[in-house]
């Protein structure tokens, strides 16, 4: 469970597109949200958008992973799916706020990476947020105000990486991964291999 947070703006949807254009066996654990459909997001692929009601439904039904209030918001992880794929070896990458991260991490520690990406400073957050052309200026607004409550959780992540050049921010996720999936505990298979290696 690769969890990529960041303040609204710093990269982590672009970072996110790139690691599952480039990594295999990474799927992305697609959120529901009562957020509003942005222009050039697909229902499914982005978000899967819903209204409060039904929101506030699945969190009655224990539909979710962890969900959170952000930026007025509601943003869940949806458990089924999440479940039967880790069951199935697969990885998956989340992009959720620090609120989530704290759920994940409290039920499913050893199976979780943090990994946190920071603006090289808050004038180019703002730039890249108005340059995205995504958000009326009000929620422009609105997110630069909670930029710097959002930064500081950076402490409760396994990593930080500002994300000055794109590429080698990427690059540097990637090498996360890559350890991170290296890790003795987390490989699997790796009994029977040395033994065989040992007879
Ligand atoms: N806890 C939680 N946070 C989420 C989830 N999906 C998205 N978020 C977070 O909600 C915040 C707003 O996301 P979004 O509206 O897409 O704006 P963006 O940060 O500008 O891409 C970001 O911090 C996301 O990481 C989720 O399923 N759970
Ligand atoms: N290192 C970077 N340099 C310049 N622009 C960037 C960089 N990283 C991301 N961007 C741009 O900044 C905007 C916000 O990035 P995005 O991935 O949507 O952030 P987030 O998902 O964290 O809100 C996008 O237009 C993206 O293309």
């Amino acid at each position: 469970m690769f969890i990529l947070s960041s303040p609204s703006g710093a990269g982590k949807t672009t970072i996110a597109k790139k690691l599952l254009a480039q990594v295999d066996g990474l799927g992305m654990s697609v959120s529901v949200t009562t957020r509003p459909i942005r222009p050039g997001e697909v229902e499914g692929k982005d978000y899967h958008f819903v209204d409060r009601d039904t929101f506030s439904q699945m969190v009655e039904n224990g539909e979710f992973l962890e969900w959170a209030e952000v930026f007025g918001n509601c943003y869940g992880t949806p458990k089924a799916q999440i479940k039967a794929g880790l069951k199935a070896g697969q990885d998956y990458l989340f992009d959720i706020d620090w609120q989530g991260t704290q759920q994940l991490y409290q039920r499913m520690e050893v199976d979780v990476v943090r990994v946190f990406l920071l603006p090289p400073s808050i004038a180019e957050l703002e730039d890249r947020l108005r340059s995205r052309g995504t958000d009326s200026d009000e929620v422009i607004r609105s997110r630069m105000d909670r930029a710097k409550a959002e930064i500081s959780h950076w402490d409760g992540y396994d990593y930080v990486v500002i994300n000055d050049d794109i590429e080698s921010c990427y690059d540097s996720v990637l090498h996360i991964l890559e350890a991170e999936r290296l890790r003795r505990a987390r490989q699997t298979g790796l009994v029977d291999f040395t033994r065989k290696l040992m007879a």
